[in-house]
């Protein structure tokens, strides 16, 4: 076992992040380590961890790193952050209420993460809840997602960002590669360093990682 980024370790087909929490989210792997764990994050449940595998480069994130993350679900991908950022916060909006019940009670059992019940489009409702955001990392199949995007990078002014971007659902009709471009080109203010296509773990989904 290898750590290849800041608390992401890799073994020859798996990777893990190394948590202090041994409760499982989702019905992952957990092996023990010395006084942590190590708990196993599944590709075809997280984009983030399916960009690792495909040789995503900016996955050192930082153990202080403040992160807004648009889009939590019932927090697959936010309990793996959340164990790699284990001394910053993780402010996790959600909109769906049945979602939002899962990543509550997930977040009873860490001290990092804070959940929103929200519409990412409304960021007046909740922008006095984030003290300080260093981070975005959204996750929102919706036809509007670079907007979302925009309006949240305008107000919490991060450094860098991770945009996932789900071609269905801003059009069927066009060539993927050409949605891709003009999406792209309409985000504002940050430039591009990194694109993975997740193909194979999820088909249509690219993750777009950029600074400022
Ligand atoms: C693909 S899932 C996210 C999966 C999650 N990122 C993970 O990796 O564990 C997209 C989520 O975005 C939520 N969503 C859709 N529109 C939203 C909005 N306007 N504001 C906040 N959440 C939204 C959905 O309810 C859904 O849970």
């Amino acid at each position: 076992m290898q750590e290849i980024f800041n608390r992401i370790f890799r073994d020859n087909k798996s990777i893990y992040t190394l948590s202090e929490n041994n409760k499982r989210v989702y019905g992952e792997k957990i092996i023990r380590k010395k006084n942590s764990y190590l708990r196993e994050w599944d590709p075809r449940r997280s984009k983030l961890a399916a960009a690792i595998l495909k040789g995503f480069k900016h996955a050192n994130f930082d153990k202080k790193l403040n992160i807004l993350y648009l889009g939590a679900s019932t927090g697959t991908t936010v309990s793996h952050l959340s164990d790699i950022c284990i001394s910053g916060r993780l402010y996790a909006v959600e909109l769906s209420y049945d979602s939002f019940v899962k990543l509550y009670s997930l977040s009873q059992a860490r001290n990092n993460i804070f959940p929103i019940l929200e519409d990412a489009n409304l960021v007046e409702r909740y922008k006095f809840f984030v003290e300080k955001c260093d981070f975005i990392y959204q996750d929102i199949a919706q036809r509007n997602q670079v907007q979302i995007f925009n309006q949240n990078a305008d107000i919490f002014k991060p450094r860098s960002a991770i945009l996932i971007i789900k071609i269905k659902a801003i059009s069927s009709k066009e060539p993927e590669k050409k949605i891709l471009k003009e999406t792209i080109s309409s985000i504002r203010k940050y430039n591009i360093k990194e694109i993975i296509d997740l193909r194979p773990y999820d088909i249509g989904n690219y993750l777009v990682y950029m600074e400022r």
